[in-house]
């Protein structure tokens, strides 16, 4: 059968069907789509083409013809979706400014100072985030980091026609390696850091950064603005053919730097260089990592040109909790509580010696191991949590299909490994944090890492709705309640054998 495409959104020709969207999910197409059957690690999308029609697919474009659909054939699909995704929604970032942020740590915090910067500055921004989508009127939860080519697309459509001008969005390693963001012109492409991560999807070091790399090349970002504070920033600096700038909270020889950071429980201040006078900017966030995410942001904004740079810097200030990434969790306890997204050592090696450093007493953490992840984090996530706390608990996070006890032991073995620090095994994740509020002294701090906003651990195919700061807080309000101090004496977990300080 040929097809002739035929103007944007329709695919024509001699018994014509007209084409009205794309789906790459069966369960989700509308009728009028095209619909893509991919190929999967457990399936193959063609299997599914019988639900797809019944809801309505008049077309379908895959690597396997269809016995019933009228079937575009290409050798590898996913390579043509993006582009044909964006033609059907009539490439809505032309229109838009997409500003796309990569790497290990610090996309989703960078994603929203851009969008705070961006929004005061006045410019009407859309957010694309692990946490949720926001900016077409409504806001919704996301399934993923970067959203699959399709729902990607008709994203950035919906943000084009309610008129905002502008998306921060994250760019995953996997969101560039599975071709998803393709067709997508990004106006400004940011690289955070790189470290070990996403090894189970990548293979190793090499291929990981060649995927964030995508990104960087012209014809795919206008311009960038790259951090250098570690070897694959450097190397990105070094190689980068489109117009960047850089930035560093290690280095003066950034184009964007920050010295004099402070970092406290109410907040971080630096001194930023690079963008007009020297000037004092204060953020609301907290930690010095967020320092970094900061001038990413600004960088970006930099580079890009044309913007209203103090505005922007107000709006960086305003910002005042990213989801997930050390909210603080108070109930009146008289010590510091938190929920942070770490599930990597280079998250944790930022994000602890800050937590340390409020603590006038002990650091007490709740730790664990994702999974269906590279097993080689599990010992490093563990033992990196016992360097720097003095109570370690070891609990589930999402085991997915992998052994929730072995997960459990092979982060404790970490933890264990790195000396005396005390170390606790507590399989249900609400007892878990049950414990590490219950042995909090005044002036501790208790810190729950790994799992951020999520709302649901899952077990094999089980989800089991579950989100930290909720049981934390209960937790710390049951704590308060109690009138007795003596009674959270009774609950302390184990013999007390703290590092002295
Ligand atoms: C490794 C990976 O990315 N896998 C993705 C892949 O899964 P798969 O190969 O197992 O797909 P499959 O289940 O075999 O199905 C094959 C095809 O049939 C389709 N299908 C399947 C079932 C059905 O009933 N109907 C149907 O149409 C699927 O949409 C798919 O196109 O294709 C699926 C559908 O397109 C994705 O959902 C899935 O992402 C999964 C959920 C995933 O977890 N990906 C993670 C690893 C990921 O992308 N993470 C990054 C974040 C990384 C970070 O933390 O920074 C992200 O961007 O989210
Ligand atoms: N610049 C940074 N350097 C090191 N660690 C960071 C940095 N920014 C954030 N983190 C740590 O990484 C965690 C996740 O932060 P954030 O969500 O901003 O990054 P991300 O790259 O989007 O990660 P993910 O894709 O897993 O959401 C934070 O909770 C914090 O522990």
């Amino acid at each position: 059968m040929t097809r002739r495409l035929d103007g944007a959104g329709r695919l024509a020709g001699p018994g014509d069907v007209v084409v009205t969207g794309i789906c790459q999910d069966s369960r989700r197409v509308q009728p009028g789509d095209l619909y893509v059957a991919l190929p999967g690690r457990r399936h193959h999308g063609a299997q599914f083409t019988a639900e797809a029609v019944s809801r309505g697919a008049v077309a379908m474009l895959s690597d396997r013809i269809s016995a019933v659909l009228p079937t575009v054939v290409v050798r590898e699909p996913r390579r043509v979706l993006g582009p044909l995704a964006a033609w059907i929604h009539g490439n809505p970032s032309a229109t838009l400014e997409v500003y796309g942020v990569t790497g290990t740590n610090g996309k989703t915090s960078t994603a929203y100072l851009l969008d705070a910067g961006l929004r005061t500055a006045g410019v009407p921004t859309g957010l694309i985030t692990g946490v949720g989508i926001r900016g077409d009127g409504r806001a919704r939860p996301a399934t993923r980091t970067t959203p699959e080519a399709c729902e990607l697309q008709q994203t950035l459509a919906t943000f084009v026609e309610t008129r905002l001008a502008a998306v921060a969005m994250e760019v995953s390693s996997h969101g560039l390696a599975l071709n998803r963001v393709d067709g997508t012109d990004f106006r400004v492409g940011v690289f955070t850091n790189l470290a070990r991560d996403h090894l189970d999807f990548h293979t190793d070091m090499d291929t990981y950064f060649a995927a964030k790399a995508r990104l960087f090349a012209p014809g795919r970002c206008g311009a960038a603005a790259i951090g250098i504070d570690d070897d694959f920033g450097r190397r990105l600096a070094a190689t980068a053919l489109v117009p960047h700038l850089t930035f560093s909270t290690a280095t003066t020889a950034a184009d964007i730097c920050a010295s004099g950071i402070h970092a406290d429980e109410s907040g971080t201040s630096f001194t930023l260089h690079g963008v007009g006078p020297a000037r004092t900017v204060r953020l609301r966030l907290l930690g010095a990592h967020q320092v970094d995410n900061a001038l990413a942001a600004l960088t970006a904004l930099a580079v890009r040109g044309g913007i209203e740079l103090d505005a922007v810097i107000e709006g960086i200030e305003h910002l005042s909790a990213v989801p997930g990434r050390l909210e603080r969790v108070d109930a009146g306890q008289p010590f510091l509580a938190f929920v942070d997204y770490m599930h990597n050592t280079a998250g944790q090696r930022r994000l602890f010696p800050y937590l340390r450093s409020l603590s006038r007493g002990h650091l007490i953490a709740v730790v664990g191991a994702t999974g269906g992840r590279d097993p080689g984090k599990r010992g490093p996530l563990g033992s990196t949590a016992a360097t720097f706390a003095d109570t370690v608990i070891v609990t589930d996070e999402s085991p997915h299909s992998d052994d929730a006890a072995q997960l459990r032991e092979d982060v404790a073995q970490g933890a264990r490994s790195a000396g005396n620090t005390e170390v606790l095994v507590i399989e249900d994740r609400g007892a878990a944090i049950a414990a590490a509020v219950a042995c909090a002294a005044p002036g501790d701090v208790v810190v729950i890492a790994g799992r951020g906003h999520d709302r649901a651990q899952t077990f094999g195919g089980h989800e089991r709705i579950f989100d930290d700061r909720v049981v934390l807080r209960r937790a710390l309000a049951q704590l308060v309640g109690s009138k007795n101090a003596a009674v959270s004496e009774r609950f302390r977990v184990g013999p007390g054998r703290r590092r002295p300080r």
